[in-house]
């Protein structure tokens, strides 16, 4: 029955039930050698937790099978270990927060600092290959480290190209998502057929993409926005804008309010300019991401154990809740 036709007792004790039934059946998958469910069944019973989850958020226990560190990969899914990690990446929640980290930045430097200003997509980051030209995996973020392969499900997503325009050897990443609009029909599509509905698009853009059926994948109308290339040094790019428009060169879908900002006053700028647009964008957004512009002043400034030290994700405060 629909999410939203559970009270918060019925949440928590069918949340109780789909946990005990999923750690059985993952039990059972790891450690025997005959799973105890098809992997559509099991997916099916961990969406629904994650469903339940979604709406009741208190019923969340620590051991909850989608409590893994970092995103566990979904049984049925082959493992695929990042040529360089996908790193998070740190965040901040006001203009004051955001001047320190400039100030900061700037005092780890001699060089000139400018940012590339991009929007921040609210989908599940993405990681594609290509070989002579050729895509030839696609993989989710995972643990950063090990991500699931989801090459046949991406095939499937508008804004992917399975042929670049020069046979390059690249990897890049970015964002898959829902658009606003086919979340709204899929769920309306949910609530009538007595399916749990999606909390939200980034949620039902990872059911989606985390599916074994790629029909179902490719049912969902998921697009991309990609805004990194990993290894920038085989083509003559530089720079953070250089990069986004060569993805844009190779026929990738590139998100176009990315903007070079001299400051952070030019940043501060960019977000109160753009932050009124955020309800009539096609897709949704959860604030707006810095990068240090000039390539080779990244790889200087670094990474901390767990984010990059030239990237900062300026958060939106939350939205009031959609009546
Ligand atoms: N434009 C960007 O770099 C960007 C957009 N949307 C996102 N969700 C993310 C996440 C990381 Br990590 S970077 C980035």
């Amino acid at each position: 029955k629909p999410v939203s036709a559970y009270s918060a007792t019925e949440a928590s004790e069918k949340a109780k039930e789909l946990r005990q039934t999923l750690s059985k059946y993952s039990a059972a998958y790891y450690t025997k050698d005959a799973p105890l469910v098809e992997d559509s069944t099991y997916d099916a019973l961990y969406r629904d937790l994650q469903d339940l989850e979604g709406a009741f958020p208190d019923i969340i226990t620590p051991d909850s099978p989608t409590q893994k560190v970092g995103g566990d990969v979904l049984p049925g899914f082959t493992k695929v270990t990042h040529s360089i990690p996908m790193l998070s990446m740190g965040d901040v929640f006001s203009f004051d927060e955001l001047r320190e980290w400039d100030t900061r930045l700037r005092g780890n430097t001699d060089a000139e600092v400018a940012y590339s200003t991009e929007l921040k997509i609210d989908g599940l980051a993405i990681d594609l290959v290509y070989e002579k030209g050729q895509f030839v995996l696609g993989s989710t973020r995972g643990d950063g480290n090990i991500g699931e392969d989801i090459t046949k499900n991406l095939l499937t997503v508008a804004g992917i190209p399975k042929t670049l325009k020069e046979p390059l050897n690249i990897e890049v990443r970015g964002e898959c998502y829902m658009p606003k609009a086919a979340f709204e029909a899929l769920n309306q599509k949910r609530e009538l057929a007595g399916q749990p509905v999606f909390a939200n698009p980034r949620n039902a853009a990872a059911g989606s993409l985390r599916q074994l059926d790629t029909q179902v994948t490719k049912s969902r109308q998921l697009a991309v926005f990609m805004y990194f290339i990993t290894k920038p040094d085989t083509l003559t790019v530089t720079t953070q804008t250089q990069a986004l428009a060569t993805l844009a060169d190779l026929g990738f879908a590139v998100n176009p309010n990315s903007r070079l900002c001299a400051t952070v006053d030019d940043v501060i700028a960019y977000i109160e300019e753009k932050t009124p647009l955020r309800d009539n964008l096609a897709y949704g957004i959860d604030g707006v991401v810095l990068k240090v512009n000039d390539l080779a002043l990244q790889q200087q400034l670094g990474n901390t154990v767990k984010v990059p030290r030239w990237e900062i994700a300026y958060k939106f405060p939350p939205e009031e809740a959609h009546t």
